[in-house]
């Protein structure tokens, strides 16, 4: 995925910004695909509780964010990370949030009971080792019982799927929404029961 995304974006085809808000949006349309009752508007707007990491994936979630309250949502969007040292694309979508919503740093455990949706934008491809400390939210997201819908992948999961890699602490997950194509972890989901969702973002 990297080295597609470094070519289609020295092609002078497309930005890296760009990519990320193709992927929020395939995420929005996920939503409505998944859960068709969230399209129509209800009496109360619906809520979402957005965990946005550190990297791109956080990104991502500052996209959906944006995209959810504009579709007249309710967001509560929690950051793990210092808002300074995102990386430039996640960087400018931290922003563009800022200019229409509040965000508050992740605390250990995360009230999810009045969420209508989960989104679970913490960690993507970027996981390079074990996640640890995210116990309490994993567990307080798995007792709320709310549906998860996860950016790429699972929170704390191997996108490749190493045999090492069973057994590291993750998020739960009811939909994960992958982009362009999936991953050697997207199969085991699968197997797991967990919906998948593809979405193409121009690579
Ligand atoms: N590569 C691509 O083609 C695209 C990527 N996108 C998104 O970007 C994501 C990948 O972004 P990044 O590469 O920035 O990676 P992530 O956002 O998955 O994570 C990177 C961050 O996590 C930290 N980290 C890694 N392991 C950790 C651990 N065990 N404990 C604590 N911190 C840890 C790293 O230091 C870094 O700050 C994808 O999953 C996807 O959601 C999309 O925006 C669209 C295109
Ligand atoms: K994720």
């Amino acid at each position: 995925m990297r080295s597609l995304e470094r070519a289609a974006i020295a092609s002078g085809r497309i930005s890296g910004l760009d990519l990320m808000e193709r992927a929020g949006t395939g995420v929005v349309e996920a939503i409505g695909e998944a859960w068709p009752d969230f399209r129509t508007p209800a009496d109360v707007p619906r809520h979402a509780v957005v965990l946005c990491g550190p990297g791109n994936n956080g990104g991502d979630g500052f996209v959906v964010a944006r995209l959810l309250r504009r579709r007249g949502w309710k967001v509560t969007l929690y950051l793990y990370g210092d808002p300074e040292r995102l990386p430039p694309d996640a960087r400018t979508n931290h922003d563009r949030w800022r200019r229409i919503g509040t965000l508050s740093a992740l605390p250990a455990a995360p009230d999810f009971s009045t969420a209508d949706l989960v989104v679970d934008a913490l960690f993507g491809l970027g996981l390079t080792r074990p996640l640890t400390g995210f116990g309490p939210i994993f567990s307080a997201l798995a007792t709320a019982g709310r549906p998860v819908l996860a950016i790429d992948l699972p929170s704390g999961r191997d996108a490749d799927a190493l045999p090492d890699s069973v057994g590291w602490p993750s998020a739960p997950c009811s939909l994960a929404v992958t982009f362009h194509r999936e991953k050697p972890l997207h199969a085991r989901l699968r197997a797991e029961g967990i919906g998948v969702i593809v979405k193409p973002i121009g690579l």
